[in-house]
């Protein structure tokens, strides 16, 4: 007698569940190990152990179906694929070595001091003496990526309000092309998209930075001319709205988590551990698919060949099977292992300079901020995958 299949008739893409996600992550976990979603015939997989395991399973689970909803087996994507996050081995290999060496910890070196004081300045400009209520979204979550990367990128300085709206769309377009927030978003793309595009020839490119390091690759031969500039797009799509986000939610988390500031203030060295357990708790990046490659067991089931599965990096954060009371932002807590950045090969190639970046803030304001809470309700940003805010009412004390 094969178990029966549980089944849930949950839109992961429907703006109320994407204005709350929790309770439908509570009961995809609560489902099973694996959960049909016959709203748009695909499986779920929502507990921390399967979405580990998938995601370290890249020959059972492939990217280069697409990590949206859309099979690049059977429909056109919007854009060319990316040669990172929609490639598998052995095509993902030589741009993921050539981005691994680009953004790693090294040479990141050189980028500490001044990202500090960016960070330094920026705090100063915002703070005036004394108490300051801010929309912390604007005047720092998005203020200080937006000021430290696309220079580090190296892109010219006309244009830039291009990048946020098309990281919006790009992560809204891994859900369903018929969704409302893809819809809204069609008219404009193809300016931005544009732009983004433009920006990634090496000519457009400053002699030094991310991009230049890319194309001096391909000048060695560790990729093609061609594989350079999408190499770029990678960086621009992936690399802007997400840290956005995901300082918006350490800043939140820091905010209404009780005595959370104050712990920091007197143990400044768990900044780097506060960003890493925001990005559990939050998860700005929620879920992508993958597409299966052959009949691949999961739990007690087996989902056939081709078929695209969710895996839900943001319920697999707050799995009570894995994380002692899951719900609770804890400064005290060692939030490694966490899937807020992925797991396995495809794991974020960018996770260095995201964390980089939120540590060189948190530092600035940690040295001049005595006390950091909500001034207001904060308003939720609504995206297909990304977890953010619209805006979050800050009251920062010096
Ligand atoms: C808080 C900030 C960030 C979060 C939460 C985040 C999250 C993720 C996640 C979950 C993945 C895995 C995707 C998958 O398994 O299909 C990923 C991959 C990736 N990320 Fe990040 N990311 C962040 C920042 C960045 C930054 C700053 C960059 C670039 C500088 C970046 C570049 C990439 C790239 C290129 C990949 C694809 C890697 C591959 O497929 O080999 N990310 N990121
Ligand atoms: C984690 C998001 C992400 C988005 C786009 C790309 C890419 O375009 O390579 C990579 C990662």
């Amino acid at each position: 007698m094969t178990a029966v299949l549980p089944t849930l008739d949950l839109d992961p893409f429907d703006p109320e569940v994407l204005r709350d996600p929790l309770p439908a992550q509570a009961a995809l976990r609560d489902a099973g190990p694996l959960v049909r979603l016959p709203r748009y015939g695909t499986w779920a997989i929502a507990r921390y152990a399967e979405v580990h395991a998938a995601l370290s399973d890249w020959q059972s689970f492939e990217s280069s179906a697409g990590v949206g909803l859309t099979n690049f087996r059977t429909e056109t994507p919007w854009r060319p694929p990316s040669l990172l996050l929609e490639a598998d081995p052995p095509h993902h290999d030589a741009p993921r070595a050539v981005l691994a060496k680009v953004l790693g910890p090294r040479a990141l070196r050189t980028l500490r001091g001044d990202w500090l004081a960016d960070a330094q300045a920026l705090v100063s400009d915002v703070l005036g003496q004394g108490t300051v209520e801010l929309d912390a979204v604007p005047a720092l979550a998005a203020a200080f990526p937006l000021r430290v990367f696309p220079d580090a990128v190296g892109l010219a300085r006309e244009g830039r309000e291009h990048l946020l709206p098309y990281g919006d769309h790009a992560f809204n377009a891994f859900g369903p092309t018929d969704n409302p927030l893809v819809l809204a978003g069609n008219a404009a793309m193809p300016e931005h998209a544009g732009w983004v595009a433009q920006q990634c020839e090496r000519e457009n490119l400053a002699p030094v930075g991310f991009g230049a390091d890319i194309w001096a690759a391909a000048d060695r031969g560790e990729l093609t001319p061609a594989q350079a500039p999408l190499v770029v797009r990678s960086l621009l799509t992936a690399g802007v709205d997400t840290t956005v986000h995901g300082i918006g939610a350490v800043l939140h988390a820091l905010a209404v988590t009780p005595g959370a500031w104050q712990l920091l203030r007197e143990r400044p060295e768990l900044v780097r551990v506060a960003f890493d357990e925001a990005v559990r708790w939050e998860s700005p990046v929620q879920a992508f698919f993958r597409t299966t490659v052959r009949d691949v067991p999961v739990g007690d089931a087996v989902v056939p060949a081709g078929e695209k599965v969710l895996v839900f990096f943001a319920a697999a954060n707050r799995d009570p099977r894995r994380w002692a009371d899951p719900d609770a932002f804890d400064l005290t807590r060692d939030p490694s292992g966490h899937v807020g950045f992925g797991m396995g090969i495809h794991q974020c190639v960018g996770q260095h300079v995201a964390r980089l970046e939120a540590e060189s803030l948190l530092t600035a304001l940690l040295a001049r901020v005595t006390s950091l809470e909500l001034a207001g309700e904060p308003v939720r940003h609504l995206n297909n995958t990304l977890r953010s805010w619209e805006s979050l009412p800050l009251r920062l004390t010096c």
